[in-house]
């Protein structure tokens, strides 16, 4: 047997002459010498560690290197922007907004806290500015290329417009573009690069980015925007920035928190933070004047009809017919026969509006005071609306009027009545312009557009428009006062959207879009009493008003540990009750087993951006292959049903509902029918021809359908965008698909049952 060589200088050349001399089979050589072999084996894997640890050295100092070459660039580029003549005169009027006083202040404080609290006007520069110091800063600071801040806007369309106006400010290409700084993301459509270093984005994405990165690793900075809004994912993202920092707090690399609002509850804030620092920037650079229902009513010379919705007069007949409020909106024709044979006392009887304070009004006009008086204010009174809108138009100078409205049905009620009236008819009509979020982000960016001269732009916006964008002709701001809040629904289990007044927060918000730019004024639908002694101070906090299944289902995607641990961390936690009936359901809909754990059935949940019991419908419907009609029946059951009920026409509408189920459906509601007395499959077949109408015959026949079929057109378009919304988020194609494919293959489990694709399934058009 060949002596055991020495090991140290041992290398595979001395090796390879060593079996060329003894002239023996390798073989041999392998099976003799296992204690060579070994030395050989940990020979080589010196060698290895050696080289990787060489080349992560190399490479530690090429990024650094790299790092430093992007610092000195960015901050050489940085000085020639600042020349342009531009960008000075940019800095001007930047310059004149109250937040600019606080920068030296709140940079120093950033250095030494890890959170602050930014309060300050709306219009004083929070959402450009601060953003905007920071990346500055780092830049001058020669720390550019470390620099990422994210900034997180409640709605898409505020995140879009922010970053374009803050490229705009730092005279960029537009965000995302080569050579820009500024980025946007929100939900399917993105505009960053490599080079992006500030992200306007939506709560819901950086909440996705946390799920592949719990550590939002490379992040310097995030900027939590509109923090009073208190949406479930506001509060949920702040638990995680909490844990964050503290986590990241004992490393070289730590994570700065800024969070920022006009109307927050500061104390409650930083209290939360460890009592971090609150910057409050005073002021506004123009004036907005206020004015209330009864100024509104003394400047009109309003009079409000007695049958009227909007009086107390009509409180039963309009409660009796859409299930307690009506959007329906006629003139008061009897009021108008009555006054004119000088009868108006007779109109006036019992009903007295209880939140009619006599004394408050002794300074107005009887007219007023009458109207007050029997005012029903949870009705929005959308004659005094249209004259309201046509009185701004015909008396105020340019500048486009923004109206705030609950919902969309709402804003197409007005629309069709505006567009009714003389004063915007024609091309004008074309500048009435609805925002709200089911529209896809290009049609939300119309309203930011110039209308052409002596044309008035009236936008007809839901409390998307109620934060941080800023339309810079707005001038005039009408507020109804009422906005639409998802609460629970324990007899349907499921939460739905319901009116409501908003908040004092919510009012100055709105108030807040006007006088941007320059002086402006503010029309609220509501008393002055209202708005001191009646409104909530701020909205009630979404995760202490609706199920959390939802958000139990995320702590669980985002391994977060223990769903009662973790949410009795909120800021204001749920009750401990209402976190143990989620879970329940979630055991019981068969999204959870064992130990908390997400069954596959659970994990799909957790992506849907629907209700859960919806959701297992709509994952239910891809398996027995009739998606399409049960996407029908999650839309209508997760929003309202659409027939309408006139008085003294029920027995019509059940007519016209008989007639819309008895006429020919197509196969695959009649294969599932087996027979028509289905309410679901009424919504079905309603939705199915209305749709077919539509698109074949066009808006007026649409119309015209409904009419015969006492259907709410308006209801009939915000399904529609329901059913896009569902289609378009991803999980029409994609998840559905993916879920379908597995189940092909595997017969996925979901639940306790197995089941397999069905052969007509549109999922198996999605995935073939
Ligand atoms: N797109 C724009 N066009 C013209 N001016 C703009 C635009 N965006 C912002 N501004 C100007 O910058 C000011 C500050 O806007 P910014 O959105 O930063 O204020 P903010 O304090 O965040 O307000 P809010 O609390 O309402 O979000 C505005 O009042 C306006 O004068």
């Amino acid at each position: 047997m060949l002596p055991c060589p020495c090991p140290a200088p041992f290398s595979p050349l001395i090796l390879g002459i060593a079996l060329h001399q003894e002239n023996l089979p390798l073989s041999n050589f392998f099976f003799n010498n296992s204690i060579s072999l070994l030395f050989l084996f940990v020979f080589l894997c010196s060698i290895f560690i050696i080289n990787l640890t060489i080349r992560i050295i190399f490479c530690v100092i090429d990024v650094k290197k790299h790092k430093e070459a992007e610092n000195r660039l960015l901050q050489e580029e940085w000085e020639n922007i600042k020349m342009m003549p531009k960008y000075m005169e940019m800095l001007q009027t930047r310059s004149t907004l109250p937040i600019t006083r606080m920068r030296n202040h709140l940079l120093q404080l950033l250095k030494i806290n890890d959170v602050i609290v930014i309060c300050g006007e709306t219009g004083c520069g929070k959402t450009t500015q601060v953003p905007q110091f920071i990346l500055d800063d780092m830049i001058e600071s020669r720390l550019g290329g470390h620099c990422n801040i994210i900034c997180t806007q409640p709605r898409r369309i505020a995140a879009i417009s922010v970053a374009e106006r803050v490229s705009d400010e730092r005279c960029e290409p537009s965000p995302g573009h080569h050579g820009s700084l500024v980025g946007f993301q929100v939900r399917l459509e993105s505009s960053r690069n490599e080079r992006t270093k500030l992200l306007f984005c939506t709560t819901g994405i950086l909440l996705r980015r946390l799920a592949g990165d719990n550590n939002l690793e490379g992040v310097t900075h995030i900027i939590v925007d509109e923090v009073h809004e208190r949406t479930l994912l506001g509060d949920f993202l702040l638990i995680i920035l909490k844990n964050l920092v503290e986590r990241r707090s004992n490393t070289s690399f730590k994570l700065k928190v800024i969070l920022m609002s006009a109307t927050v509850d500061a104390n409650l804030f930083t209290g939360y933070f460890n009592n971090c620092p609150v910057i409050t920037a005073e002021g506004r650079i123009h004036p907005v004047s206020s004015f209330f229902l009864e100024d509104i009513y003394e400047r009109l010379n309003y009079s409000l009809p007695s049958d009227s919705p909007a009086s107390g007069k009509n409180l039963t007949s309009a409660r009796g017919k859409h299930g307690g409020r009506s959007i329906d909106n006629h003139r008061g024709k009897k009021n108008l026969v009555l006054s004119a044979w000088g009868d108006e006392s007779l109109l006036h009887q019992d009903y007295i509006n209880p939140y009619y304070v006599a004394d408050v009004y002794e300074a107005y006009s009887k007219k007023t005071c009458q109207n007050l008086k029997f005012l029903n204010e949870d009705i929005i009174d959308y004659d005094l609306l249209e004259d309201l809108i046509c009185f701004v138009d015909e008396n105020y100078p340019s500048g486009a009027i923004l109206v705030f409205l609950p919902g969309v049905a709402e804003i197409s009620l007005l629309v069709d009545k505006l567009i009714a009236t003389y004063r915007f008819r024609g091309s004008s009509s074309e500048w009435i312009l609805p925002l709200h979020s089911s529209l896809a982000s290009a049609e939300q960016r119309q309203v930011f557009l110039s209308p052409p001269q002596n044309i008035r732009k009236v936008i007809l916006a839901t409390d998307i428009a109620e934060t941080s964008i800023t339309i810079d002709d707005v001038i005039y701001v009408i507020d109804t006062g009422k906005h639409k809040e998802k609460r629970y629904n324990p007899q349907k289990k499921m939460s739905s959207m319901v009116e409501d007044w908003i908040s004092q927060a919510n009012a100055k918000q709105r108030r807040g879009r006007a006088g941007r730019v320059n002086p402006g004024m503010c029309f609220c639908l509501y008393t002055r009493h209202r708005f001191e002694s009646l409104m909530r101070l701020f909205q009630m906090p979404e995760i202490l008003r609706v199920p959390l299944t939802e958000l139990c289902l995320q702590v669980k995607s985002l391994l977060l540990g223990d769903v009662k641990t973790f949410l009795l961390k909120a800021i204001e936690p749920p009750s401990e009750d209402a976190i143990a009936s989620a879970i329940s359901l979630l055991y019981e809909v068969g999204a959870f087993e064992g130990e908390e754990k997400l069954t596959p059935l659970g994990h799909h949940l957790a992506k849907l951006p629907v209700d859960i019991l919806i959701g297992k419908m709509l994952l239910y419907g891809a398996i027995f292959g009739c998606l399409s009609p049960i996407l029908s029946i999650a839309a209508f059951l997760s929003y309202k049903l659409p027939f309408v009920y006139p008085k003294d026409e029920k027995q019509n509408v059940e007519r016209a509902k008989m007639l819309l189920m008895s006429e020919k459906m197509d196969t695959s509601i009649n294969s599932i029918a087996g027979n028509n007395d289905s309410d679901h499959l009424l919504l079905v077949s309603a939705y199915k021809k209305w749709y077919k109408t539509l698109n074949e015959n066009g808006t007026k026949a649409a119309q015209q359908f409904c009419r015969s079929y006492f259907l709410s057109s308006s209801v009939m378009y915000m399904i529609r965008g329901k059913i896009n919304y569902i289609k378009m988020g991803n999980c029409y194609q994609q998840k559905f698909s993916q879920t379908a494919l597995r189940l092909a293959k595997f017969s996925y489990r979901i639940t306790n049952t197995t089941a397999s694709v069905h052969s007509g399934s549109v999922v198996l058009y999605f995935i073939t």
